[in-house]
Order: C-alpha cells, then structure tokens, then sequence
C-alpha cells in the first residue's frame, strides 16, 4: 500500500496552514452590498451536476481525503434521549475515531487522527469536557433554542453563557429564520452580533437552517450578514429541517465565503451539516471547498461536517480498502 500517497492525503493541506489565523472580526452591516447579492441559479447548478463526473479519487488518495475528512468531522449526538452515558462513549470514538490495525495497515498508526470536535447539547458540555480532558478536542455546544431558535434573545444569551462556563470551545447558534423571509437583516446582524459577544473565546457557528430558508439569494445574503457580524464558521443546517445540506447550497454559502474573504482578508470556516452520511458525500464536499477556496479550507479549523452517523461509513471504506471487505455497519454502531 502506498502509504506515501495516504500520508500526503491526509495531510494535504496542513502546509499551507498559518500558525495563527485572526478571528473574523466582522464588519458593519453593508446593505448596498447585501442588496447586490445574487445567485445565478442554473449556473449553479450545472456547477454542482458537473461535479461527480470531473473529480474522483480512488485508492489511497481517498484513503488519504477520508482520514482528512475525519479530522474535520463534528462527531454530533443531538436527540431527544441522549445520555451523559452516551456522550461519553461518543468521546471515546472521537479520540479513537479509527481502529488502530487498519490506521497501522496504512501507515497511519503513528499520527493521532481524532475527530474534529463534539457536539452535544448544553446538558452534556460538563461531561464531554471531562471525558476528552487532555485529548484537546473541542466541546461544541448547540445553543439558542436549537434546532428552531424561537426562546427570547435573552434565554439565548444566557444559554451560550452557561456552555461556554462549563467549557464549551465552540457555540452553533441558530438563527431567527424569520428576519431572513422577511428581509429584516439588521435584525438578524444585531442578534449574530449579540451572540459572537456572548461567545466571547468559544468560537461561534451560525446555523442558517437553510432549509427554511426558501431561496438560494436568502441563504447567500444571510451568510453575508453572519460574516459581517463576526461569525467564524456559516453552517447549514441543524439537521432537524426537511432538507438539510446539499452541494447546491454549499455552492452559494462557499461564494459568499470567497467575496468575504476578498473584501475582508477575514477566513470564514464551513460547515455543511444534516444527512451526511456516506463516504463519498463528504468528499463531495471537500472537493467543492477545495475547488472554490482552496486547500486551506480544508483544515478542521475551517472545514467541519455535522453528522451523527457519517464516521461509520469512511470506517467502513477504510476497511475495504485495507481488506479488500466490507463489514457490517453494526460493527462501527458508535460511529
Ligand atoms: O449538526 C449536526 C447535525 O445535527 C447532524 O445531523 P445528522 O444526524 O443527520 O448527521
């Protein structure tokens, strides 16, 4: 096996990785901007359909983009009857996200590859902290009234607050969908405004639920107003909406990313979240980030998936790749 190529996937963009990157520090809210956002819809979406044809990578180059993948992972459990009991077995995972014989048949045995980050509810912070205590994998905490974000703007306040008291490094808030159809987009800077304050260090993901969201020109303005008011990552979904993320949407947040960045020099993380759940979506998604912005995108520091389910698959693929067989996804349940 050609580990070279595995260990050069895997790492593929951590070169061109700056030691520190500023935080988006936003900007005040540019309407005349805003007003002049558009999405050519067809253009987009032939962009999209020409996708899976023109990229593929096979072997130990996806060996290599499937490792990648997994250290951008949100390793995410957000239902109704979760556990502390459950979250902790979610950090184990997240610490050892690949069975260390198929991590040593590539020649990966030696690097710790972990997921991304967790992410939990504000019940479960305290706990997850705890249990991943010296692995430096960050607690990330749904907030204001995940998933629908209809409680006062005061309880959200006090909601990021108190995860980030109890530890969490990094808060997906979620936004009012309400000013985004009715095109009250100062309302929705100054509430993205008052969370990243009320985030203080813990960086803050704004949730744009895009599902909701009707049109692909709100879903591209309302990533514009997040970045403007200092988001550090633009989110997709919460993955309790009808349709949660697709490439097309991707496609209109990642321009806006690249106009930010152009106006700005500000680097906005993505993080398409919702029904990911198979091994070649997720490289769909890393091809998108890497052909619209670039290979620094595709560091864990700006590059997450939110998925509950996805890590079992790319397990899944990493053993046939290494066998030559698949096994049963009920031998990779917590993944
Ligand atoms: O933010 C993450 C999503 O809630 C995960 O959604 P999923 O369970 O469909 O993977």
């Amino acid at each position: 096996m050609a580990v070279h190529a595995i260990t050069q996937g895997a790492r593929q963009a951590k070169s061109a990785a700056p030691a520190e990157m500023p935080r988006n520090a936003g900007m005040p809210l540019d309407e005349a901007w805003l007003s002049g956002t558009r999405v050519n819809l067809s253009a987009a979406e032939r962009r999209v359909a020409t996708l899976p044809g023109r990229r593929s990578v096979k072997k130990d180059a996806q060996a290599g983009w499937l490792l990648k993948a997994v250290t951008c992972i949100d390793l995410t459990t957000l239902s109704g009857d979760d556990t502390e009991g459950r979250v902790r077995r979610l950090c184990a995972k997240a610490k050892n996200p690949i069975r260390p014989d198929l991590l040593d048949a590539m020649g990966m045995g030696e690097r710790r590859i972990t997921t991304g980050a967790i992410c939990v509810y504000h019940r479960f912070v305290a706990a997850a902290v705890d249990a991943l205590k010296g692995s430096g994998i960050p607690v990330a905490a749904v907030s204001t009234g995940f998933p629908a974000g209809l409680v006062p703007h005061d309880v959200k306040l006090r909601e990021i607050e108190a995860s980030v008291a109890d530890g969490a490094a990094e808060i997906d808030i979620v936004i009012t969908r309400e000013h985004v159809l009715t095109g009250n987009w100062q309302a929705l800077y100054d509430e993205m405004r008052d969370f990243r304050k009320a985030c203080g260090h813990a960086h803050v993901k704004a949730i744009l639920a895009t599902g909701d969201l009707k049109t692909l020109r709100n879903v591209a303005k309302a990533s514009l107003v997040c970045m403007m008011a200092g988001a550090d990552f633009i989110k997709t979904s919460t993955g309790k909406e009808g349709v949660n993320a697709t490439p097309l949407v991707t496609l209109a947040m990642l321009r806006e990313i690249r106009a930010y960045h152009d106006r700005t020099g500000f680097l906005v993380g993505y993080k398409p979240a919702g029904g990911i759940s198979a091994a070649k979506d997720v490289l769909t998604y890393q091809f998108l980030m890497k052909e619209e912005l670039g290979r620094r995108w595709l560091e864990p520091d700006l590059f997450r998936v939110g998925a509950s389910s996805l890590l079992a698959d790319i397990e899944r693929q990493l053993e046939h790749h290494v066998t030559g067989r698949y096994s049963a996804f009920n031998r990779h349940a917590v993944g």
